[in-house]
């Protein structure tokens, strides 16, 4: 069984997404959004290491390694690690919006179990956009590119500013944030960009 709520789908005036001319260029990886993110940063051991690459239009493609640490059961993959994949790949789809946003709603079909050693394959796109409200859906396959659909995923994102993430975060991990230049550079790009 599929489907989505009534949240996740877009409103009769939502138009479809535009790629920023600045988007990193087809088969470019997009690299980590943030060190220390669970789902894409290098500094989180037992993080998910998933690794997003732009795709045409406002698509990405993304691999993720399922390991020991990501077990729910016995040798398979925690769904809310499967989940965290999902609103990963989804969030760096907005990479090539050249938007700052943050996930609203998120739902997902489990369809398969993805066993640890996996390789999850997975793409996304942005089907619509309306104001600050980013729809966007996204497919896990296992044993190749073109495997067996195991998780599919329906997202909102929405636009926010850095100071979301200013006003909100533990001061820690904030002042260092915003004490790497490049890590405050990029987030204010991305906040002034039309
Ligand atoms: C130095 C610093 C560096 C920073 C560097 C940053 C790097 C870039 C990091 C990115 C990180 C990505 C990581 C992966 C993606 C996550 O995992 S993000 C983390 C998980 N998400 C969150 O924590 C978000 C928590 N929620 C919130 O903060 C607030 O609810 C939101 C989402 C910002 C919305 O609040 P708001 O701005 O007050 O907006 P609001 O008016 O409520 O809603 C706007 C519209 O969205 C709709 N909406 C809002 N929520 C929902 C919902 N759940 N369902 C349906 N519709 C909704 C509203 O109905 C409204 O619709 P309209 O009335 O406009 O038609």
């Amino acid at each position: 069984m599929t489907g989505t709520s009534a949240a996740l789908t877009p409103p009769a005036d939502a138009i479809p997404p535009v790629r920023h001319p600045e988007a990193p260029a087809p088969g470019e990886l997009l690299g980590a959004h943030y060190e220390h993110c669970f789902g894409c940063g290098g500094g989180q051991p037992h993080g998910l290491h998933l690794a997003a690459r732009a795709g045409e239009g406002v698509t990405v493609t993304a691999e993720f390694t399922v390991t020991p640490d990501h077990q729910g059961a016995p040798g398979l993959a925690h769904g809310g690690v499967l989940a965290t994949a999902l609103d990963e790949t989804l969030g760096s789809l907005n990479w090539l919006l050249r938007v700052i946003a943050v996930t609203g709603r998120l739902e997902t079909d489990y369809v398969r179990p993805v066993p640890v050693g996996t390789v999850l394959h997975l793409e996304a796109e942005v089907t619509a956009v309306s104001g600050r409200k980013i729809y966007s859906t996204a497919t896990g396959r296992i044993g190749g590119p073109d495997g067996p659909v195991a998780v599919r995923g329906y997202a909102l994102f929405i636009e926010v500013k850095v100071d979301h993430f200013i006003d909100n975060g533990r001061p820690e991990e904030i002042q260092a944030a915003m004490s790497d230049p490049d890590q405050v550079r990029r987030a204010r790009a991305f906040e002034v960009n039309p």
